[in-house]
């Protein structure tokens, strides 16, 4: 293998492991801030890594658009060019070209698109995703695969789920072999049982770094997407991390963690920490409702954040009620500081054999309101 991913700990499925790579560990289970345009918006790296964060993402199909990956390539590739020196994950892109391009097309050779940007037209195929990730040196690269909206048919599911496998084969075929590098599949399926352990199942005969799960958090309930899990994860192998893409709300990585997931990513934190929408142990607030407005205390009085060490909530409030950019900062700072803590809590807990004390204390918090 060319990833090292150790298990130290379990608490029922739940793991805590430490994945080696080129550009450093990354203890699991993980929260994976989302750089999109090579850069984790209102964040210096400076500031991810204060939050503790160890390992980012990063957007093939935004940078193919602009720069483009060849100029990525020709600066140093993306942690020089951003100035991230530990792992970056990177999508292989298609599933951002189903949410954000025009006249999207996928057939057996790829997507083909239209760019959002300019309307320049584009073909991305398994090796061309692959190729594009390469340029862009990512530590941990995606297979290209095709996702389903739910809800859909299980035929519609069946053929979205066949060609992800067999672009998967072509992915593997393309990547170039690195010590500390890796690339993982994709497994789809949506919310049919017998479909994950297909999917699952033809992915390991083709063999990868790691498993995402794929085709969830778009448009399922949190019940639906837990039951998934459940018929999912114990198809996948122990000694592989597992990586649960879009993923999500606080409570979604708590449970998820309980049902064996090892890594996530969510825009949440920054987009909605963007528009005022604060993450804390006891639920969440939006700092721009007018009761913060006189309120001379921190957004959440045990956090380490820059916002919470030395700024009120009336002020964080004024910030972002006047669309300042130190508003962003502040909140982005904070929530992805909250989510972090969330991990490091759920680590902690694992390594004990405390999880499922930590996961009831995490609901009662969450569900004590008053904030
Ligand atoms: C939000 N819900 C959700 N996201 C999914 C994503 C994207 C994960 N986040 C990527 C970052 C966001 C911007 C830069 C990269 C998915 N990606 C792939 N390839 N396949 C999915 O089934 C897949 C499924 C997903 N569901
Ligand atoms: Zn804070």
């Amino acid at each position: 293998m060319t990833l090292r991913f150790t298990v130290s700990a379990t608490d029922g499925a739940a793991r805590r492991g430490r994945l080696e790579t080129a550009h450093g560990a990354i203890d699991t289970p993980a929260f994976m801030p989302v750089g999109t345009a090579a850069t984790v918006k209102a964040m210096t790296p400076e500031a991810v890594v204060e939050t503790g964060a160890q390992i980012i993402l990063g957007n093939t199909y935004h940078l193919m658009l602009r720069p483009s990956a060849e100029r990525v390539a020709k600066l140093g590739g993306l942690h020089r060019f951003m100035n991230w020196p530990g792992p970056i994950l990177t999508d292989s892109g298609g599933f951002q070209v189903m949410s954000l391009s025009q006249l999207n097309k996928v057939s057996e050779a790829g997507v083909s698109f239209q760019s959002h940007i300019d309307g320049a037209k584009y073909d991305l195929t398994p090796e061309r995703s692959i190729e594009i990730q390469h340029l862009l040196d990512a530590t941990i690269t995606m297979q290209l695969d095709e996702c389903v909206k739910l809800p859909a048919d299980d035929k519609r599911v069946s053929e979205a789920m066949q060609l992800s496998l067999r672009w998967a084969e072509r992915c593997k075929t393309a990547f170039k072999l690195r010590d500390g590098y890796g690339l993982f599949g994709i497994v789809q399926g949506g919310t049919n049982g017998a479909l994950r352990e297909q999917s699952a199942k033809g992915l390991i005969k083709t063999g990868f770094d790691g498993y995402a799960v794929g085709g969830l958090a778009v448009g399922e309930t949190q019940a639906e997407m837990f039951a998934t899990l459940d018929v999912t994860t114990p198809h996948l192998p122990q000694d592989r991390p597992r990586y649960l893409m879009g993923v999500g709300k606080p409570s979604d990585l708590v449970g998820a963690v309980q049902r064996g997931i090892d890594m996530f990513d969510c825009v949440m934190p920054t987009r909605s920490g963007r528009n005022g929408q604060a993450f804390t142990r006891r639920g969440t607030i939006n700092i721009r409702n007018a009761r913060h407005a006189e309120d001379p205390r921190p957004i959440d009085e045990h956090c380490r954040c820059p916002a919470c060490r030395n700024y009120s909530r009336a002020y964080v409030h004024h910030l972002v009620r006047s669309d300042e950019i130190l508003g962003s900062m502040l909140m982005t700072a904070h929530n992805l500081t909250y989510y972090q803590d969330v991990m490091q809590g759920l680590r902690a807990a694992i390594a004990e054999g405390r999880l499922e004390a930590f996961a009831a204390g995490f609901h009662a918090g969450e569900a004590s309101g008053d904030i």
